[in-house]
């Protein structure tokens, strides 16, 4: 399987770099048919990224912006990955893109889910640029080790766009793009920061036996070899 790892001396490093190859892969969409399709992640590690990418100068307004995974809670929510992206990449010039969010105040995750699933499949698909975080445990998107229906999450073939997930270590239902959406991304970049994380990494890609980390499933079936981008924890002793 290959990836393409590239190391960065900070985050700021790494987020400026991050961004200038997304606006670049943005633009390239945009010139080819019109327009750009991207999915994001949430947690602690992407805001650098988002802030560096929403002040690139590019034609926004035929850039949809969507979620490779979602908590299921409202963006009022400290937790929503909606809030963080809405408060952090869509400004500046990004201001002008298009958001689809993937959670939807229905009954249950599962309802959500096929609000989602519809919403997304009517994008122009495939996604142009897919950036996924890490967990620890070797998760990502909301592909967690622990989750109930890990075998259709993970499954390469499914024909879900959006999928419902519980999973005991993810707090609360999510919502997550599927495996077939996020491997078929022209670009797939895993964003990772921390000596923690860059083990959690090359033991993922080095096992050979037992139930593959969620992450080496997917970096296996991206259809387009993935681009790692880590860096070392901005506190870390240099
Ligand atoms: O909703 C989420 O939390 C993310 O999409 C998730 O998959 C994230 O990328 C990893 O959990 C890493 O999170 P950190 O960046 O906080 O380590």
């Amino acid at each position: 399987m290959k990836a393409e790892w590239q190391e960065f001396a900070s985050g700021q490093k790494l987020a400026d770099a991050l961004a200038d190859t997304v606006a670049e892969r943005l633009e390239g969409a945009i010139a080819a048919r019109g327009t750009a399709v991207i999915a994001v992640s949430g947690g602690s590690t992407p805001p650098p990224f988002f802030k560096a990418l929403s002040r690139r100068k590019l034609n926004w307004a035929r850039v949809t912006v969507t979620l490779a995974d979602e908590r299921f809670v409202p963006s009022q929510s400290g937790r929503s990955n909606a809030r963080l992206v809405t408060q952090n990449l869509l400004q500046n010039d990004a201001a002008r893109a298009g958001f689809i969010g993937l959670y939807h105040n229905r009954e249950d995750v599962e309802a959500a889910a096929e609000m989602a699933d519809r919403a997304v499949g009517a994008l122009p698909l495939p996604l142009d640029v897919a950036v996924l975080g890490m967990g620890t445990d070797g998760h990502t998107a909301s592909f967690f080790p622990d989750a109930e229906n890990l075998d259709e999450l993970l499954d390469p073939a499914g024909d879900r766009h959006v999928l419902p997930v519980h999973a005991p270590s993810a707090v609360e239902p999510r919502l997550t793009l599927s495996m077939p959406l996020i491997c078929n991304a022209r670009l797939v970049a895993l964003h990772i920061e921390g000596a923690d994380k860059r083990k959690v990494l090359e033991a993922a890609l080095a096992q050979d036996e037992g139930p593959m980390p969620p992450i080496r499933t997917v970096l296996e079936n991206a259809v387009s070899p993935a681009h790692i981008y880590w860096a070392p924890k901005k506190d870390a002793k240099p």
